[in-house]
């Protein structure tokens, strides 16, 4: 499945690295990070994440078992980078609406290829930094000129994402967005996220009505909630702890499919929503954002130890 080499992809620059090397795993072509601290993998199809653990310890993010490595395909798990919109289309805003081209969720970043632009490499770090410029190459899904930054800081602490949007546009733009966060846990009915009591959601699932929350969210059957809060947050799986503390994020999207959406998802096994869960940093609904010409904004999150 996974054949590693020095030798770079078309789409990928030089490789001369100590920790990093060229990996083809299916049909894409990946980065795969062996630093002597921690590892790493992350595909150049979507900038997605798959996999980042300290040594020694287990994945710390949940990649399906029938995940498939093709072109197009999104991977199921890891960490999908939703851009430049979040979700259902017909779910956002006008000023989003207007642009998409397409019926697909949560945009075309996470199915194209990224650029990469830089791998730093330290006794402590890595850092790897990607790019994808949204020009009129994608105009069959939107309209609208943007460029994507990616970068992904890796050590033995946890693991960093900075996404950083910068519109190329005349026009204002308007998007939304998620770093999609998937979650390992052993038990997802032992399964608690703390932090988001206090605020407001969007239940997706009840009509997309306001839903005031009180104390920790548990899961018992399909949840699918868009939080009015970017506060951090800390996972509680019966193995371990995960704190999520985000930069740039107002939103913040929780989900499990249960055991009824479960078997309608591509590449995911049935009895797999026991052992998963999704905790999105987002720029989503109301928190979607406007960036002038030349503006950036960046979302981010860094995942590490509670
Ligand atoms: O199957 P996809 O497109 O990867 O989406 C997975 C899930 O992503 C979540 O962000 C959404 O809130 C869910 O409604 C959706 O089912």
């Amino acid at each position: 499945m996974s054949d590693s080499s020095s030798k770079p992809p078309a789409t990928g620059g030089p490789g001369n690295w100590s920790f990093t090397r060229w990996s083809t795993i299916g049909q894409l072509e990946a980065l795969e990070v062996h630093h002597p601290l921690f590892q790493a993998t992350l595909f150049l199809q979507g900038a997605h994440l798959t996999h980042f653990a300290p040594m020694d310890e287990r994945n710390w993010l949940w990649l399906s078992e029938l995940a498939r490595f093709q072109p197009g395909r999104a991977i199921r798990g890891g960490i999908p980078v939703c851009w430049p919109w979040f979700g259902d289309p017909l779910r956002n805003p006008p000023e989003i609406r207007k642009r998409i081209a397409s019926s697909s969720a949560h945009g075309f970043a996470r199915t194209a290829l990224w650029r990469l632009e830089d791998v730093r490499e330290s006794a402590h770090e890595v850092e790897v930094s990607l790019s994808l410029s949204a020009n009129d190459d994608f105009q069959e899904h939107w309209d609208g000129h943007a460029l994507a930054l990616i970068t992904f800081s890796f050590s033995i602490r946890g693991c960093q994402i900075a996404l950083t949007t910068t519109n190329l546009s005349k026009a204002p733009l308007a998007f939304s967005q998620a770093l999609h966060t998937y979650l390992p846990t052993d038990d997802i009915q032992r399964t608690r996220v703390l932090g988001l009591g206090n605020s407001q959601y969007i239940d997706t699932l009840k009509d997309w009505d306001y839903v005031s929350q009180e104390g920790p969210v548990y899961f018992e059957g399909e949840v699918d909630r868009i939080y009015e809060t970017g506060e951090a947050l800390t996972v509680v799986t019966p193995s371990g702890k995960r704190k999520l503390t985000s930069v740039g994020s107002d939103s913040t999207v929780v989900w499990n499919p249960g055991p009824g959406k479960a078997q309608r998802l591509s590449d995911f096994p049935d009895s797999a929503w026991q052992k998963m869960l999704c905790v999105e940093t987002a720029n989503a609904a109301s928190d979607y954002r406007v960036l002038n010409e030349g503006q950036s904004h960046t979302l981010g999150v860094f995942i590490g130890r509670a």
